[in-house]
């Protein structure tokens, strides 16, 4: 495949229990595809498992790469600052001693003013991540999995903190990002929402997808 992700038959069982079963799913890039389910029905598991974070049955192939996820509550280091942040995304390319000694390339570090910049965030890259609102922390978040150079974002409920206003901008800002060349995977429990941004809805229920 030459880009998006592709999950066949995958299954989790967590605690000796099902938590996933034979599940399916394909988004391409370009596209924006929503899972929607109720709290508990696996939607965390399944984005885990398609990062590789969760061991599994089946297949994952992502095209280009490994996805990128980004957490439900963002995960920030809470005392760097915007672009070191987003620089961590870069670690797997430049290792953790010379992250540690903050010996960034200057080409990453060209590259992490371009992330921030595409979400938007250029004014604030010298502050604080715990002085951030929440939508911007979640665009922080955002463009720290646009660092890693992933061919597909995974997001994981992105906009459950948020109040409505900041929950739409982040949702429009990864259909966008779709639209640049992403494919896109993101949670969500409120149907509206994913009925507005996403080109592609699937229903997780108990662990399996019903729609
Ligand atoms: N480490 C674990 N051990 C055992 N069971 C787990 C573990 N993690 C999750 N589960 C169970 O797996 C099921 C799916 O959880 P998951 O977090 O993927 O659901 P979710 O749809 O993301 O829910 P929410 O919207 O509340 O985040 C739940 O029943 C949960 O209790």
């Amino acid at each position: 495949m030459s880009g998006g992700l592709r999950i066949e038959g995958l299954g989790v069982s967590l605690g000796g229990r099902a938590v996933l079963s034979d599940v399916t799913l394909a988004v391409s890039p370009g596209e924006v595809l929503a899972i929607e389910g109720e709290s508990g029905a696996g939607k965390t598991t399944l984005l885990r498992a398609a990062a590789g974070l969760v061991p599994h049955s089946g297949t994952v192939r992502c095209g280009g790469g490994r996805p990128a996820l980004v957490f439900q509550h963002h995960a920030l280091a809470r005392r760097l600052t915007a672009r070191s942040n987003v620089l961590v995304g870069a670690l797997g390319r430049i290792g953790f001693w010379r992250a540690a000694l903050r010996l960034w390339p200057a080409a990453e570090r060209a590259f992490a003013a371009e992330c921030l910049g595409r979400v938007g965030l250029e004014a604030v890259a010298d502050r604080r991540a715990d002085t951030l609102s929440g939508g911007q922390r979640q665009r922080v978040a955002i463009a720290r999995a646009l660092m890693q150079r992933a061919p597909v974002l995974l997001a994981d409920e992105p906009v459950a903190s948020l109040d409505p206003a900041n929950a739409e901008a982040v949702l429009a800002l990864l259909r966008d990002l779709a639209r640049g060349g992403l494919a896109v995977v993101v949670s969500l429990h409120q149907p509206e929402l994913a009925r507005r941004h996403a080109d592609r809805r699937l229903r997780l229920e108990k662990g399996r997808i019903v729609a």
